[in-house]
């Protein structure tokens, strides 16, 4: 099995994690951990994704798989990166009519549907954005709020990295087929490699929803691992 060893890893310790389609370099100090809107409206029974009508009874082992990771990725001298989706508690960030993501972002059309909703999905300082209370942020993390699907949009992220000098990025958090996966494709594009801990994450939608955003990835965009092999590789 090949190993894709990457220009400017070559002279750093060698942290090798096995991954599909072929085992990816990670040199911890040029990694971040990326734990992607793990909200209360993404994981939590009576959050906006419940609300709207998506299934999150199957959420709490992708939130204990994202807690092992993140303590092995800290241990490890790995940056931490949280964020969180959603806006003002006024909606102006989230657009108006002009925005397409007025039309399509369900945690607005349910306000529309559900006017004794509005103020609550997704607004900042309220529960429905707050992160689950199993994840907490601990000193040295970054969190990070962002206005829309990818976390590259309207954000510091590409400078927090850069000037770090990070260029791998492992991937949790909810939803696979969504956010996820457009922050890893925009950081493709930005020419960062993207790796996703297929057990930490979770979509939105039916299963085939998961399974099409991995074969993406895995196929186009970046690498597929999982927890425990993340975690035994940087004991090791
Ligand atoms: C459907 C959805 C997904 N968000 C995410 N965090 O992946 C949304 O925000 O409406």
């Amino acid at each position: 099995m090949s190993t894709v060893v990457c220009a400017h890893t070559s002279t750093l310790p060698n942290v090798t994690l096995p991954a599909r389609p072929e085992a990816i370099a990670l040199p911890p100090a040029q990694s971040a951990l990326i734990v992607v809107d793990m909200q209360n409206a993404y994981a939590t029974q009576g959050g906006y994704l419940d609300l709207a009508g998506f299934d999150v009874s199957a959420t709490k082992p992708v939130i204990a798989k994202i807690h092992q990771a993140v303590t092995a990725a800290r241990a490890a001298g790995m940056q931490i990166i949280w964020f969180q989706n959603g806006w003002d508690d006024q909606y102006v960030e989230a657009g108006d009519a002009g925005s397409p993501n007025f039309h399509k972002s369900n945690a607005l059309k349910t306000m529309r549907k559900r006017p004794e909703l509005q103020g609550t999905l997704l607004s900042k300082g309220g529960w429905d954005y707050a992160l689950v209370d199993e994840l907490v942020p601990q000193e040295g993390d970054i969190v990070l709020p962002k206005p829309r699907y990818s976390g590259f949009f309207n954000t510091s992220l590409d400078s927090m990295l850069r000037s770090r000098g990070i260029r791998h990025l492992v991937f949790t958090g909810i939803a696979t087929n969504v956010c996820v996966e457009s922050t890893l494709r925009d950081g493709f594009f930005l020419e960062y490699f993207g790796v996703v801990l297929e057990d930490a994450t979770y979509q939105a939608g039916p299963a085939f929803a998961q399974q099409a955003a991995i074969f993406n990835i895995e196929t186009f965009f970046g690498w597929v691992s999982d927890t425990d092999t993340f975690c035994e590789t940087l004991k090791s």
